[in-house]
């Protein structure tokens, strides 16, 4: 497709989801800019860049769809990007919105060969001559979220990444956020109010690096970055949005200066878990001993048997841990369960 042609459709009729799922390989750079002077740059398939002719301090990247059979993330990515693209929404900020893996989404799959939230960081040209779809992708996710933030204006600017999820299982917390690793640095006092402002008020704070792309956003981009966990996948059209409109209006608020619903920090008003340990699978003989129906956030007696890989045993070894995305299938090499613990922050806020 030329460019001419690309921006003729996205003007005639803004929906760039449909058209990045329509083109899930390849989009060329087209650029416009809408009745009220907000500049429309598409970079890439599922990668559109918008900037109002005014904006604020802070540098917002929406990703949905790392995971392509996570699909309420993207339809509410896709609803607020379309109401920029018809200006029925005044951005105020430089927003970035990225679909992650288009080809998956068709599919209806997490993914087509490699996890693409485990090639971030530079993980996706660790193992030399060995190539997929999804490392070529992270490798220009990368490329462009740096862009973004270095094309900024100089000055005092709060660089911001969101990347939604719904997690495979239900969870006895619908909604959580896997904060990532600081490297001792304090959790941002103001994240956890917009967190909860989205209704998820449970959060995992990581205590180690990771190849995700929310530790990509907050180590190598130094921006505040998150990734959200809104609920339960399920395949397009069979999502309930109403259980996702306060994350919605919350985003919406962020992005066009709207009025966040927050209120001060307290950790009282949190669910704070601490990850304690990630169990990898090593071999394929790697199986969970629990239920498939087992929840995120389900603790068991000390001792209990949660897992076995060949002739290991992973067992439970304090009193509250918690099992949060169990899952068997994953690569082996990869993680299959993180251990939760609850945790306090107090002093470790600002
Ligand atoms: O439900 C599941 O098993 C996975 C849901 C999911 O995709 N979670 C993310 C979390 C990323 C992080 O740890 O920051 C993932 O596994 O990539
Ligand atoms: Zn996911």
């Amino acid at each position: 497709m030329k460019p001419e042609e690309l921006q003729q459709q996205l003007q005639h009729h803004p929906d760039f989801l449909k058209l990045t799922l329509a083109h899930p390989n390849f989009l060329p750079f087209a650029r416009y800019q809408l009745k009220n002077g907000t500049d429309i740059q598409i970079w890439d398939t599922g990668v559109i860049y918008c900037q109002p002719k005014q904006f604020g301090q802070q540098d917002i990247v929406l990703s949905s769809g790392v995971h392509g059979n996570e699909t309420a993330p993207v339809e509410l990515c896709s609803e607020l990007l379309n109401n920029v693209l018809t200006g029925q929404l005044q951005l105020t900020e430089r927003v970035l919105f990225l679909f992650g893996n288009p080809p998956a989404m068709n599919a209806g799959v997490r993914e087509i060969q490699d996890n693409l939230n485990r090639l971030f960081s530079g993980h996706h040209s660790k193992e030399p001559g060995v190539q997929s779809a999804e490392r070529e992708r992270a490798k220009k996710l990368e490329t462009y979220v740096l862009k973004f933030f270095e094309d900024a204006p100089e000055g005092l600017r709060e660089r911001k990444l969101y990347d939604l999820h719904t997690a495979i299982r239900g969870s006895r917390f619908e909604k959580f956020v896997v904060y990532p690793f600081l490297h001792g640095e304090n959790w941002s006092k103001n994240q956890f109010e917009f967190l909860k402002a989205c209704g998820a008020n449970t959060v995992l704070l990581m205590q180690t690096p990771a190849s995700t792309f929310s530790y990509f956003a907050a180590q190598s981009c130094k921006a505040h970055g998150f990734t959200i966990e809104l609920g339960k996948a399920r395949p397009f059209g069979e999502n309930d949005m109403s259980r996702f409109a306060e994350a919605a209006a919350a985003l919406r608020a962020l992005i066009s200066g709207g009025k966040l619903a927050t209120t001060e920090f307290n950790e009282a008003d949190f669910n704070l878990y601490e990850v304690r340990r990630s169990i990898n699978k090593t071999t394929e003989a790697f199986k969970l001993h629990f239920a498939d129906n087992i929840e995120n956030f389900t603790s068991f007696d000390v001792g209990t048997v949660l897992a076995s890989d060949q002739d290991v045993e992973y067992k439970v070894e304090v009193e509250g841990e918690a099992v949060i995305f169990p899952n068997p299938k994953v690569a082996i090499g990869q993680r299959a369960i993180l251990m939760v613990k609850p945790v306090s922050v107090a002093g470790k806020v600002s």
